[in-house]
């Protein structure tokens, strides 16, 4: 009985979301083993089933560094962003384009579904320039030079509103170009709130390895269920977010400044995460709203 009961509770809710194009951003954290990822693909094929259009970006941040580390490289990052030389761009491309975004299609095809791989190259997805960061040392603020890091300079939906509208799902590794060919390792978190934004995009969900955004990074009690964007950007400012959360929150803010309606940063670790948050009345993660 308590299993129809939250099939019933799903109904309204797969009402309102019939048609909706809503962005998933896969964590390379929220991959834990094969199976959930595969469990995730299936969840995204139930909403595909249910009428909601999904565009997926994934990421894969610690499986490039597990490479680095067998090339003898050691990974470094600054405010979540990796430092890219010449060899680590050349992992970063065979990690998510050649392994994660593959593997991802085989798991959707396993499944029955239309799916498309792309990089944010392909199509001109994703304009990227080399992304300038500053960084305050004492009292001084410093140029530091990322190596092969991109931002985005422009999106072009075009490609996605063409496979979307044929029934395709879309796949999205974040490795863009420039217009002269030049290759960056886009944050996927980035990518995934810029693009929805590009999108109109009615949600973006992004998997991660926490419950969401905790006023107390250490407490796990202290999970924020629901937030306006203004409130996220002042625990930006206050330093309230570090590591990984901080490009999570920017491309938060991004999409919602776009015209997304809401974000939601949700635990992909959890079983039927996704399901849990869409289709019950107080999700399991963080929300925020414009
Ligand atoms: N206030 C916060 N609330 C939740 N997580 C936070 C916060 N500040 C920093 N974090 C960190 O952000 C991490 C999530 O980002 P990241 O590791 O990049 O995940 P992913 O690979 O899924 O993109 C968490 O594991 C956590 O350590
Ligand atoms: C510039 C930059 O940092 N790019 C990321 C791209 C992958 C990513 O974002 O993966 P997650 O979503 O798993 O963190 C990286 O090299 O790790």
């Amino acid at each position: 009985m308590e299993k129809v009961s939250t099939l019933l509770e799903a109904l309204p809710y797969i009402k309102e979301f019939h048609g909706q194009t809503m962005v998933i951003k896969i964590g390379g954290h929220a991959m834990v083993s094969d199976e959930m990822l595969e469990q995730t693909v299936r969840d995204i094929m139930l909403l595909y089933f249910v009428g909601i259009k999904p565009v997926v970006v994934h990421g894969g941040g610690p499986e490039i560094s597990e490479k680095m580390e067998k090339f003898g490289i050691k990974p470094k990052f600054i405010d979540g962003l990796r430092i890219t030389d010449e060899d680590t761009i050349e992992i970063v491309e065979m990690v998510l384009d050649g392994k994660i975004n593959s593997k991802i299609i085989s798991y959707f095809i396993k499944n029955g579904a239309k799916a498309v791989g792309i990089s944010g190259k392909d199509g001109l997805l994703v304009i990227a320039r080399k992304k300038k960061v500053k960084k305050r040392i004492g009292e001084s603020e410093v140029e530091v030079d990322l190596g092969y890091v991109g931002e985005t300079e422009y999106v072009n939906p075009r490609i996605l509103e063409i496979l979307i509208d044929n029934g395709y799902i879309p796949v999205i590794s974040p490795v863009a170009a420039d217009l002269n060919g030049n290759i960056y390792n886009m944050n996927a978190d980035i990518v995934a709130g810029d693009v929805a934004g590009a999108l109109r995009a009615k949600k973006m969900i992004m998997l991660t390895d926490v419950n969401g955004i905790y006023r107390d990074v250490n407490d796990e009690s202290s999970l924020i269920s629901k937030m306006s964007a203004e409130e996220l950007e002042n625990l930006l400012k206050a330093g309230m977010l570090s590591g990984g959360m901080i490009p999570k929150a920017e491309a938060a803010l991004n999409a919602l400044k776009n015209g997304v309606e809401k974000v939601h940063i949700i635990n992909g670790s959890i079983e039927h995460s996704i399901l849990l948050e869409l289709f019950t009345k107080e999700g399991i993660g963080t929300m925020v709203h414009r």
